[in-house]
């Protein structure tokens, strides 16, 4: 069969493909109670990853380059083991291959396999798998965002006060940290806003935006892989991406607003406390002197 002309769609194909292959993996998993064992742990005692992340993530990678060979990757299970955070013009899959790692482990149903790809440094289409609930979610730029096929689209609404709003506590458990977040949900909910939710992975409360039955989600210290996929999902379904900052958004600074129209992004920024993590691209630790 010639070869597509539109080589990033048989890409996008695959990454389908696989992504769903690796919901079927951690599926079996978690039916079978296992996936408690082999926890570990990452930059804090909450931030976890167990060998079902580190083993979707090396099915992808390799699905990808026997298919794909010219390819780069960023992947979080790679760049936890030393492999550099850097995006070039190259064209790039961007993974996390299981976000929602904290809800794999306890068995609660929101974790999504996530795979973005990125070309001249922009991401050209996101594919999200929510594997409990077996919703496919994807997009590609100019062309629309879905869920297992049929179209989405945020919401309409203008009114804060009437708005559903996400977040996440994060795994820093730093106590000015923790303060930040607080000081900021306070703000948030005192609006008032009618409630505030988190699914326990990042690109799955950008689904919810996407998909309108959330206005906004927010938070400080995402990694690039967390929100990749997502974020062209949510533009493509008519919302937008902003930095905590007000600015636009830029993937590698662990700050990141989606939501669904200008007008609810700039009232919620307003009250949001805006700290740094470190960059995802910073370079690496330098050997002391
Ligand atoms: O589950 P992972 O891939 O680690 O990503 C989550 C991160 O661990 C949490 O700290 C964030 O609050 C979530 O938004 C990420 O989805
Ligand atoms: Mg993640």
């Amino acid at each position: 069969m010639s070869k597509s002309h539109d080589p990033w769609q048989d890409a996008m194909d695959h990454a389908v493909a696989v992504a769903r292959k690796s919901g079927e993996m951690i599926r079996e998993v978690v039916q079978n109670q296992d996936q408690s064992s082999l926890v570990q742990t990452k930059s804090s005692a909450v931030d976890l990853v167990t060998e079902t992340d580190q083993k979707v993530e090396r099915l992808i990678i390799q699905s990808v380059k026997s298919k794909f060979p010219s390819h780069r990757f960023i992947g979080e299970e790679s760049v936890s083991s030393g492999e550099p955070c850097i995006l070039t013009s190259d064209p790039t899959w961007i993974i996390d291959p299981i976000d929602g790692t904290t809800n794999f482990v306890h068995r609660y149903p929101f974790v999504g396999v996530c795979i973005g790809f990125a070309v001249n440094q922009q991401v050209e289409w996101g594919v999200v798998y929510s594997a409990i609930e077996d919703k496919m979610f994807t997009a590609r730029r100019g062309r629309g965002a879905f869920c297992n096929g049929r179209p989405l689209q945020v919401s309409t609404q203008t009114d804060v006060h009437r708005s559903m709003v996400a977040t996440e506590f994060g795994s820093d458990r730093d106590p000015q940290v923790v303060d930040k977040i607080f000081s900021s949900l306070h703000k948030v909910l005192s609006l008032p806003v009618h409630g505030v939710r988190g699914a326990g992975s990042a690109a799955l409360n950008m689904c919810a935006v996407a998909r309108g039955s959330v206005e906004l989600y927010y938070e400080t210290g995402v990694h690039v892989w967390d929100i990749a996929a997502a974020s062209v999902i949510v533009t493509e379904a008519g919302g937008v991406l902003r930095d905590t900052t007000g600015g636009a958004l830029d993937l590698m600074s662990r700050r990141i607003v989606a939501a669904n129209n200008e007008t609810i992004a700039t009232r919620i920024i307003a009250e949001l406390e805006v700290y740094s993590s470190e960059r995802d691209d910073r370079a690496p630790d330098c050997e002391p002197e």
